[in-house]
């Protein structure tokens, strides 16, 4: 008889979490293989760059939820660009193999693996994997944070509860793109009295935050759903919330947009 593993309830989110935070770390492997190559890169339709990085991941990734959660669709960065359209109505699956493609090419260690599971609209389980950092954050019902090497079997006891923190009295650390800066952005945290931006690539900002590191990542300027969902359900799992500039609700399966999100911040603590 062969050992099958036995599939995560979808109603387990830390279950769903740690299941994700394991194909992330498989796929890394083939990931920092090509980041420590002397690997080249392509620019996708919309300009955006691209690698085999990119690719090869995301087959390890898709492999992966197909064996762990058949029948939930899932919604990818690369097969969407390919003409993939998954059904986005009922519960589904976001996957971004590499984002922060651009820290990728630099070289500077700032992308991460994302995979999130969205239900209602919304985040409710997801990881965030850094290979190149050797860091890894895990959001279920609770968020943890911790050190991994790509490949590494995931332990929850090996890692670390995290939540945000409350605002420092003396003002608040924002936390920005490096790479997708704009007027808009900047303007909205001086607005807001921060009195630290800090810069970082991808979504491990919003893990900045979740870690009580930074208290605010505001963005203007535009992403997809796939680069904001793992990191947004390891926030809200932290005690953080996402939201629009107006304080409404930032929501997914916007299919209607091809999935664009609209402008967002994200906060550790409000008030
Ligand atoms: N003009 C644009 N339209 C849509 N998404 C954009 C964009 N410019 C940047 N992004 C998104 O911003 C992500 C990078 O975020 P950051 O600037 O915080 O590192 C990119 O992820 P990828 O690197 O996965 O393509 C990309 O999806
Ligand atoms: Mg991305």
């Amino acid at each position: 008889m062969t050992w099958t593993r036995p599939m995560p309830n979808l109603d387990n989110k830390n279950a769903i979490a740690f299941e994700f935070a394991r194909i992330c770390s498989l796929a890394s492997v083939k990931i920092m293989e090509i980041y420590e190559s002397d690997f080249e890169f392509r620019g996708k339709d919309d300009k955006s760059p691209v690698t085999d990085a990119d690719e090869l991941a995301e087959e390890i990734i898709l492999a992966e939820l197909q064996k762990s959660l058949p029948g939930v669709p899932v919604l990818a960065e690369e097969s969407f660009a390919a003409g993939l359209r998954p059904k986005t109505d009922g519960a589904f699956i976001l996957v971004d193999p590499v984002d922060g493609t651009k820290e990728f090419i630099n070289k500077n260690g700032e992308f991460t693996v994302n995979i999130a599971l969205i239900e209602n609209r919304a985040p409710t389980a997801g990881c965030v994997y850094a290979p190149a950092r050797e860091q890894i954050f895990v959001g279920g019902t609770t968020a943890w944070a911790g050190p991994l090497k790509a490949g590494q079997s995931v332990d929850a006891d090996a890692l670390q509860a995290i939540t945000t923190r409350d605002r420092p009295a003396g003002g608040m650390t924002a936390v920005m793109s490096r790479s997708h800066a704009d007027d808009k952005t900047l303007a909205f945290a001086d607005a807001q009295g921060v009195t630290e931006k800090v810069s970082a690539g991808s979504s491990l900002k919003f893990c900045l935050v979740a870690e009580g590191t930074a208290d605010v990542y505001p963005r203007f300027g535009p992403t997809k759903e796939w680069d904001t969902g793992a990191g947004h359900a390891v926030l809200n799992a932290a005690g953080g919330a996402v939201l629009t500039p107006e304080g409404t609700p930032f929501t997914y399966a916007k299919e209607e947009v091809e999935y664009l999100n609209g402008a967002f911040v994200a906060w550790g603590r409000r008030g």
